[in-house]
């Protein structure tokens, strides 16, 4: 059996998943595949349904007086050996072979997506023992397999269903595991889990209907290798047994009469043909339609192609004081988060990596504190640590983690209370609305989904809540809107509802990770402005994360740095043209370009590559592509320093002056260059 994964994303153009399936269906039927295979199937099922009912004891009758007949206008296919009309017998025997299979099929399936959903279930360590399970399970042949476990539940019509289903269970498990797989990773699976939802209910509510398809188009072919296995069985003798007869029997006893009557094994045998051809031939259309609708949709991976180029400044000047993201929260006040020698670490064969070292910041209410550095430096892992939602083989270490006052370093992840306190206090905003909406579930109950779980409201409570807290993020027509499906909002609209659903629980601290990079300009503006607004009005602290400074400029009033795991340079916004120090911070902003940039020249870059965390140079990791590196940057390793304005850098030789934006290559200007 060859899998069929095609289909494993969501269609967005069609309605609802139930109608997107009818629709599949509909145009399935359509197609002259599809047709051929609806007649051969229709055919079969009309046989399995009405010959039982009509012909069941005639065929079973025996007649003396004609035994071993060939063809004849009183029996097309002739008799058997106690002159029993075969062709009778070939129709009768459709309901009990049908039957079979099918059974056999839902123990496969049921089996296969048990063990397939255990590597998510039972969490990574547990997980990789199914998942090696199913690995081996897989190696061994369905058919040597079926006759192993038939001779261990013995002969007869149920050992044959259960070493059927038994041994189908294993392939069924590893599309089951490759379909989670895909889907796992979606920020909408992240954003559940971020609510703290069980792992069976993501399973149930997020993984399945989006993988439901797929597994759909596989039960069809299943169901082919189900019947072409039963006949086997029933062939060799071991699955049904005489008075009962299904088609392998009487290919069987066909096959023995072969000389004098070939019609006999020729019936039952084209019996086997068609109805296996009718499902193979449905799920291949099935497959065929369903995967042609999903070619239109691509993703983008998280992360992919994402370096600093400096591109793309924002427009928008955010505070009304002039501050931008400066906290309101008065002083004495708990510390929002306070995060102190953080690091995020995982064992290699090469020994222990660290990605994110030494990380140190804490944010008052109200604060908008901004994290900047190329793809790889560790931004989304440190949010990731913060908000608990790390897991083998990474693990977080620190020295302080406490969420308003809460030590999270010391809490149980997985007690009930803590699930609560972090569902409600802390909201995420991903990078890509397209993918953190759940796309078979309506927008409202996605929303509703924390409410219900955390904060103990009944269906309509959390419904009106969502509906609010659409309103709050400015949807038009929330209440209608809430019933509508993601692929009904504009990408700008997702991400507002995906703010809203990061203020289901009023928290304090919203981690929005690169919210508006996969959104054009205009509509990065609106989600800035967005949660500007939320950040003023109800005090939340935001902690924003972006490899383009000028957004972080913008939006924040303090910047951290980070190099290849850790703050390189933290100071305040408002200072970073004219006090940045560290040659990284000063390449990030010189290759922002400005109004007096020459278009005709390509944008700059910084020079060289970011540092694998595997492969972290001696001394400064930055000093290989830093122009004021000195023999000290390559042998030690810079601390964190104070300097002056209330800022603090990493480098055995800052510079000092104001930051200009140049083209081309980024040379990184120093001191008295301007
Ligand atoms: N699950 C993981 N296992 C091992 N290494 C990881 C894992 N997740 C991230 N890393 C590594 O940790 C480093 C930091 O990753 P992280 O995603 O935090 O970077 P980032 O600054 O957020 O980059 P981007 O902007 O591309 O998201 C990278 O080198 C990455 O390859």
């Amino acid at each position: 059996m060859t899998a069929r994964t095609s289909s494993s994303a969501p269609d967005p153009s069609t309605p609802s998943p139930a109608r997107r399936l009818l629709a599949g269906l509909a145009k399935t039927i359509r197609t002259p595949m599809g047709a051929t295979a609806t007649v051969f199937l229709g055919v079969v099922l009309l046989a399995a349904i009405v010959a039982p009912m009509l012909w069941s004891g005639t065929a079973a009758k025996v007649d003396a007086t004609a035994l071993d007949q060939g063809p004849s206008g009183e029996h097309w296919l002739g008799t058997d050996n106690l002159g029993r009309d075969l062709l009778l017998r070939v129709l009768v025997a459709a309901r009990l072979s049908v039957l079979l299979s099918l059974s056999a099929t839902a123990i496969g399936i049921s089996l296969g997506l048990l063990l397939g959903a255990a590597p998510w279930l039972l969490g990574p360590r547990l997980g990789r023992l199914a998942a090696a399970f199913v690995n081996i399970a897989v190696a061994f042949p369905m058919l040597l397999m079926t006759l192993f476990f038939a001779v261990i539940f013995g002969v007869g019509v149920q050992g044959s269903v259960c070493a059927i289903g038994i041994s189908m269970a294993p392939w069924f498990a590893r599309l089951t595991q490759t379909l989670i797989a895909g889907v796992q990773k979606r920020d909408f699976v992240a954003a559940a889990r971020i609510a703290r939802v069980s792992r069976f209910g993501v399973l149930r509510r997020h993984i399945l209907p989006n993988i439901a398809e797929p597994l759909i188009v596989n039960v069809a072919l299943a169901a082919a290798a189900a019947l072409l296995a039963f006949a086997g069985l029933s062939f060799l003798g071991l699955g049904v047994q005489a008075p009962e007869y299904d088609w392998g029997l009487l290919l069987n006893e066909g096959l023995s009469g072969i000389y004098v009557n070939p019609a006999g094994a020729l019936g039952p045998g084209i019996a086997i043909v068609v109805a296996g051809l009718g499902f193979n031939l449905f799920g291949e259309a099935l497959a065929k339609v369903l995967g042609s609708r999903h070619k239109v949709r691509t993703f983008r991976p998280r992360g992919a192609s994402r370096t600093v180029s400096g591109s793309g400044g924002h427009p928008r000047q955010h505070a009304t004081d002039g501050s931008a993201g400066d906290a309101i929260a008065p002083a004495g006040e708990v510390p929002v988060l306070e995060v102190d020698r953080l690091r995020v670490s995982l064992d290699t064969p090469n020994g222990t990596v660290s990605p994110v070292r030494e990380i140190s910041f804490s944010m008052k209410r109200g604060e908008a504190l901004g994290v900047v550095g190329e793809s790889g430096s560790g931004k989304s892992l440190t949010a990731l640590a913060v908000a608990q939602l790390l897991e083998s083989p990474l693990h977080v270490e620190a020295a302080t983690l406490r969420l308003l006052g809460k030590d999270l370093m010391a809490a149980d992840p997985r007690s009930r209370a803590t699930r609560r306190f972090l569902a409600t206090s802390l909201g995420l905003v991903f990078q890509n609305p397209t993918t953190s909406f759940n796309p078979t579930m309506r927008i409202g109950p996605q929303l509703a989904e924390v409410a219900r779980l955390h904060q103990d409201m009944s269906r309509r409570q959390a419904g009106a809540r969502a509906v609010d807290r659409l309103r709050a993020v400015r949807i038009p027509g929330a209440e209608r809107r809430a019933k509508q499906y993601p692929h009904e909002f504009s990408g700008g609209m997702r991400q507002r509802a995906m703010v809203g659903m990061a203020m289901m629980g009023n928290p304090s601290l919203i981690i929005a990770d690169e919210p508006t990079t996969a959104l054009d300009v205009t509509i990065q503006r609106q989600v800035l402005n967005l949660l500007e607004q939320i950040r003023v009005e109800n005090q939340v602290a935001v902690l924003l994360i972006s490899h383009d400074i000028s957004v972080i400029g913008q939006f924040c009033s303090r910047v951290l740095v980070m190099y290849a795991g850790r703050v390189v340079e933290e100071l305040p916004s408002a200072d970073l043209r004219t006090s940045a120090r560290h040659p990284y911070t000063r390449a990030l902003l010189s290759a922002v370009p400005d109004m007096t940039a020459d278009r005709s020249q390509p944008l700059a870059t910084v020079p060289g590559r970011p540092v694998d965390p595997a492969d972290r140079p001696a001394g400064c990791a930055f000093a290989p592509r830093c122009t004021f590196a000195t023999a000290q940057c390559h042998t030690a390793e810079p601390p964190l320093q104070e300097v002056g304005s209330g800022g603090t850098v990493a480098c055995w030789n800052p510079q000092e002056g104001a930051v200009t934006a140049v083209q081309g290559q980024v040379q990184q200007a120093g001191r008295g260059q301007a």
